[in-house]
């Protein structure tokens, strides 16, 4: 009898790890914004209104203003090879493929967007991987990031006859390997600024507050990961949260309130750092590292400096080996 489709090949077993980030938009112009927004917005895993009260709201007001708005934001940081967020993550990808043996396939997706987790977990099946780690690439937890990426998986599996086994990666907000690679980093950005900042923001995307009350462990592992990094690197670290969105309250000390108070407290030379997002995005190179410079001058600030993600530089891709590599324990050596 001939196998269905949807069957793997016997032999040989293979492993497939799947990087996953946030979503981005596929070009920089208003409908492709759209598009993204709508799929994001959507979420109820990201607004937790009601689907009826929220959806005409969405349609309306969100989806007829933003998206002019952040394609406007995105061109002034969208590269060659395209949003900086799927660019650095398909790069990480590209750089992790073959370190983990021959049996191991390294890609990646996107929660929103393309390429889609879904169609991935396909193309890895097909590949011939009967175990897959899902790799959400967020190191503290939330049900806004984490969990909705592992639904959007579990979902495709839900699909499948017959599944792969499945991993997924916990959250690393207080991992020492996760740490040292921050320190490291942070240490040599500073070391290569032309000025001594006063002060060093650590800067997370911000929450509903709600959701910290609700229980999303969240504010609490970004907390821990600044206290961390603070004694890693041997000095005081401010905690602010960046990027609200909408009207409910949300997790403060806002970035950019704080950056707009310092320079009246004497702080007139600032770097910020946002140990929250495991690349590069629009949150970091538009919102902090142009608007927050902006607001830091325009306050009476002196000298800015935004110090890179991990990114795909060697201490980053370090330290992704080593949170891979722990999870495929007992999967290695794959034959
Ligand atoms: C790193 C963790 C992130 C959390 C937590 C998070 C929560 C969260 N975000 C929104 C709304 C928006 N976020 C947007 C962009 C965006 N968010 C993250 C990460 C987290 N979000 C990333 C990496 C990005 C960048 C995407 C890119 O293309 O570079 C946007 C879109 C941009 C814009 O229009 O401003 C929105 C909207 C909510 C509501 C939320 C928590 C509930
Ligand atoms: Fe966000
Ligand atoms: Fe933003």
């Amino acid at each position: 009898m001939t196998p269905p489709p949807d069957h793997p090949p016997i032999a040989p077993r293979r492993i497939g790890v799947l990087l996953i980030n946030l979503g981005t938009p596929d070009a920089p112009d208003p409908p492709a914004v759209r598009r993204y927004l709508a799929e994001f917005l959507s979420d109820p895993r990201v607004v937790e209104i009601p689907r009826l009260i929220w959806q005409p709201i969405l349609r309306g007001a969100v989806l007829t203003t933003r998206p002019k708005k952040s394609a406007h934001a995105y061109q002034q940081v969208w590269r060659e090879d395209g949003s900086p967020l799927a660019a650095i993550t398909r790069a990480q990808a590209q750089a992790l493929a073959g370190d983990f043996g021959p049996g191991v396939t390294v890609d990646y997706a996107m929660r929103y967007g393309n390429p889609a987790i879904g169609d991935r977990i396909q193309a890895l099946k097909d590949g011939g991987c009967d175990r897959i780690l899902l790799a959400p690439l967020y190191p503290q937890y939330s049900g806004a990031t984490t969990a909705t990426a592992n639904d959007k998986a579990f979902a495709k599996l839900a699909q499948m006859r017959w599944q792969p086994a499945i991993r997924t990666l916990p959250p690393y907000h207080d991992d020492p390997a996760y740490i040292a690679a921050l320190a490291t980093s942070v240490r040599q950005a500073m070391a290569a600024l032309p000025f001594t900042p006063d002060a060093l923001l650590t800067s997370f995307h911000g929450m509903p507050e709600r959701t910290l009350k609700l229980g999303d462990p969240y504010h609490c592992q970004c907390q821990k990961t600044a206290r961390l990094l603070g004694e890693a690197l041997g000095r005081e670290v401010t905690i602010t949260f960046q990027s609200r969105f909408g009207r409910a309250r949300w997790l403060e000390p806002a970035t950019d309130v704080v950056l707009a108070e310092l320079p009246a407290r004497g702080i007139r030379k600032v770097a910020i750092v946002a140990p929250g997002f495991s690349a590069d995005c629009l949150e970091t190179l538009e919102e902090l590292a142009i608007r927050g410079r902006e607001t830091f001058i325009e306050a009476g600030g002196s000298d800015f400096a935004y110090l890179p993600c991990l990114n795909d530089s060697p201490v980053g891709l370090d330290l992704l080996r080593t949170l891979i590599r722990r999870e495929l324990e007992g999967w290695l050596p794959v034959t």
